[in-house]
């Protein structure tokens, strides 16, 4: 029935290319089969891809099967409509961060999860499981829970529960430069429940934006050019202290506390902000030179 069901919940038209992962013994694969144009299967257990091969063996579809054998992680994708996946819970980050970058975009991805992780991915500002694998999610891409599926229907059962979630990629992407976003993200839910200017205003954090700000110039080429031909972010920050004088260290905590003082981000903590929050944050932090990669 949970085969069944998520086989259903792809949704998936007799024209689709469908990515399964991790194929195993071929549970999904001789549903996925039925339905689609073609399945292609990527599985890095030589001993599976025999088992797999060998069920659908002179069945009408095996002609449609394809199997790729390798690391899910590690392989070039191949251009899909679908995918379908049931993997180790090991490796459910990484991969579901490549399938949010994967280019071009294909029209879902329809996967089991550790009941946790899927319920993180979806969890709304002041949910105890908001984090920072919550707000990048979601930035990228909408995400449904669809099916739960309790521990007993494995044998033998697993510690946890897993839950079978839907994520469609967000079409145009956010115009947000991903490295920056996750920079600042990943520093605020360090410690979510703090304010911002806690976690921002601490002399670690302080000194890896003064160090961010000097990359920075350096890439831009502006390393030398004072408060004159340089970018308008690093004006920004020359320009912070009005006399032109001070250390990068003195500009950067002037400018952080100065944008944390603004009444939309005084007092604000990660674990109550939402997308808008953070966009702002960014927007604010970037247009005044500071950077968070
Ligand atoms: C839990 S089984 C799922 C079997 C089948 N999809 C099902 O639902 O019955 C996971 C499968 O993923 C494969 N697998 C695990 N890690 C993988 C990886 N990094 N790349 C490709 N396949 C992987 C395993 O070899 C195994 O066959």
């Amino acid at each position: 029935m949970i085969v069944q069901g998520i086989v259903d919940r792809a949704a998936i038209k007799a024209s689709d290319v469908v990515l399964e992962i991790g194929p195993g013994t071929g549970n999904l694969t001789v549903q996925l089969l039925e339905r689609a144009k073609k399945v292609i299967a990527v599985e890095y257990d030589k001993r599976m891809i025999r088992e797999v091969l060998k069920r659908v063996e002179g069945s009408t579809s095996a002609s449609k099967l394809q199997v790729i054998h390798g690391d899910v992680l590690k392989v070039a994708l191949p251009f899909f409509d679908v995918l379908v996946a049931n993997v180790p819970y090991n490796i459910s980050s990484p991969l579901l961060f490549k399938l949010l970058a994967h280019r071009p975009m294909y029209r879902c991805a329809v996967i089991m999860f550790q009941e946790e992780f899927a319920m993180r991915l979806s969890a709304r500002p002041g949910d105890d499981l908001y984090c920072r694998l919550s707000v990048n999610t979601q930035l990228l891409a909408k995400v449904d829970q669809l099916i739960k599926v309790g521990r007993n229907n494995f044998r033998p059962p697993p510690k946890v529960d897993s839950r079978v979630v839907r994520v469609e990629l967000r079409n145009p992407p956010p115009p947000v430069n991903f490295t920056e976003w996750d920079g600042l993200v990943r520093l605020l839910f360090n410690r979510k429940n703090k304010t911002l200017h806690a976690v921002l205003c601490t002399k670690a954090t302080l000194r890896l934006l003064e160090d961010n700000l000097k990359t920075y110039r350096a890439m831009q080429g502006t390393e030398d050019s004072g408060g004159g031909g340089g970018s308008s972010s690093a004006m920004a920050v020359d320009a912070a202290d009005g006399s032109g004088g001070g250390s990068d260290g003195e500009r950067v905590k002037t400018i952080v506390e100065e944008v944390l003082s603004r009444p939309e981000f005084k007092d604000k903590r990660a674990s109550k902000m939402d997308q808008d929050d953070f966009l702002a944050l960014l927007s604010a932090f970037n247009a005044s030179g500071i950077h968070f990669s």
